[in-house]
């Protein structure tokens, strides 16, 4: 078995209750509350500055050029889409840029974003990709799962977000992003480091639903 998948069968309680979140299944049905949705987009735009880090950091530990251009793909999704979108969204709320960056970071937002730095400041390259994983990946099986069911219709408020984590650029970038550590497993994963990499991936799993529960916990 590839290495992702693997993992993802290892810690399929900690995905699950991941990408199964009552915070997810809310957003599906369109009656996820507004305050709970703004509090995580706001988190999530500080959290996306920390983890266009990490990308960045993944150039630094990269062994090969072809390493450092897949990053390098990571810092620009982030950069150049996925907060244009936060900005657009939280834009229609009558939200500026220095508004969301003026935002106390929440201890879950801190919480992850230090583990994730962390996990690639100690490690090599297929550490740090097993702590980033669950992230890209994660988002486009939600986006990819909530399009399909038919989430995505001008009947929720929230199609805008399905689209785009739904859409065929953001599925392509999992892929590869999949495939590549994949292969990054290919070269280096021996089986005494498999026990670490899948407590990362467990760890990064868990911190997800963290994440969407202080959404819901905002809700008024
Ligand atoms: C918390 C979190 N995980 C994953 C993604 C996908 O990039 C995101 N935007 N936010």
């Amino acid at each position: 078995m590839k290495l992702f998948e693997r993992l993802k069968a290892d810690a399929a309680p900690q995905w699950a209750s991941y990408v199964d979140h009552e915070f997810v299944r809310q957003l599906g049905k369109g009656d996820l509350p507004l305050s709970a949705f703004k509090h995580y987009l706001v988190q999530d735009y500080l959290f996306l500055i920390q983890f266009a880090r990490a990308y960045a950091l993944g150039i630094y530990k990269s062994p090969t050029v072809g390493d450092m251009r897949q990053s390098l793909e990571g810092v620009k999704a982030i950069l150049d889409v996925e907060l244009d979108l936060h900005l657009e969204l939280c834009g229609s709320w009558g939200m500026t840029r220095e508004d969301i960056e003026s935002a106390p970071e929440n201890t879950p937002t801190m919480a992850y974003t230090r583990f994730v730095l962390d996990a690639g400041m100690s490690g090599d390259l297929l550490d740090l990709q097993a702590a980033l994983a669950p992230c890209v990946i994660g988002y486009a099986e939600i986006g990819s799962a909530l399009r399909n069911a038919g989430a995505a219709t001008d009947g929720n408020p929230y199609s805008r977000w399905i689209e785009e984590y739904g859409s065929d650029a953001y599925q392509d970038l999992a892929k590869g992003f999949a495939n590549w550590i994949d292969e990054t497993g290919d070269v280096y994963l021996t089986e005494a480091r498999y026990a670490r990499l899948l407590s990362m991936f467990e760890k990064a799993s868990r911190l997800e639903a963290d994440f969407w529960q202080m959404g819901l916990d905002a809700a008024d």
